[in-house]
């Protein structure tokens, strides 16, 4: 493992074509191990800063070190090499294959490694084990409840064991017990030593984690503790 933040954003700012600068000189450190909260209102920037701690998108100005490296010095390879190695996504919507059963959905999500479905399906249905879904193996996404396809989402961003989960609103599209149930597994996660950032609109639910910054017109207040 590499020494040093795991995630570093030195005066970062994104702007999209049209002029819009929806993240605007935001200092921020990740360090390993942490569990993270961002909340901000609608539009604030939230998710474009989650695009760009996730080198989904690159910045405009500024640097993203992402496990030590500057994400602007990878060529596009190095960059899908580095995501799929070190971050696992989860969103609001849970992004789910369509008719493609849970297990594969989430051996899916090591496709990148280029292992045998066979290894992949074993290793799905040991994630899925932690996530409370072993009776579930076999069902498609729209036989399973809100907060079943939100564990399923997150067993898959996760099968690769990545050092870093990114969560945009993953509580968004559920009702308070299954969202509290999510809750649950993403800190028991953070517990076996993942470090977790989750965006929410929900300064309650910001308030119940280890670390809060606040997001605002683009601006990010407590990124850096230094
Ligand atoms: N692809 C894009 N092109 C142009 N402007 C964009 C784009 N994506 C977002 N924006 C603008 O950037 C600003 C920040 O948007 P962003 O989606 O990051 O906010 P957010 O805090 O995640 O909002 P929400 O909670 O509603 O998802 C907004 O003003 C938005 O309209």
């Amino acid at each position: 493992m590499r020494s040093g933040p795991l995630v570093e954003l030195t005066a970062v700012t994104k702007t999209y074509p049209g002029g819009v600068v929806a993240v605007r000189g935001v200092n921020l450190d990740i360090e390993r191990g942490e569990m993270v909260g961002i909340v901000g209102r609608s539009g604030s920037g939230k998710s474009t800063l989650l695009h760009l701690l996730g080198a989904l998108d690159l910045p405009s100005a500024g640097q993203v070190r992402i496990d030590g490296y500057d994400i602007a010095g990878l060529r596009d390879r190095q960059l899908s090499a580095l995501r799929a190695r070190t971050i696992g996504f989860v969103f609001q919507q849970f992004h789910l294959a369509v008719g493609t059963s849970v297990l594969d959905n989430v051996a899916d999500g090591m496709l990148y490694a280029g292992a045998h479905r066979t290894v992949r399906q074993a290793r799905a249905r040991e994630t899925l084990g932690r996530v409370g879904l072993l009776h579930r193996l076999h069902h498609l996404p729209h036989q399973l409840s809100g907060g079943e396809r939100q564990r399923v989402a997150i067993a898959r961003a996760v099968i690769g064991r990545p050092a870093l989960l990114l969560a945009d609103e993953p509580t968004g599209n559920l009702d308070t017990a299954s969202g509290n149930d999510v809750m649950t597994l993403l800190r028991e996660l953070h517990s076996q030593g993942t470090t977790i950032v989750i965006i929410t609109h929900d300064p309650e639910l910001a308030a119940a984690l280890p670390r809060q910054m606040t997001m605002n017109d683009g601006q990010l207040r407590g990124g850096r503790k230094r």
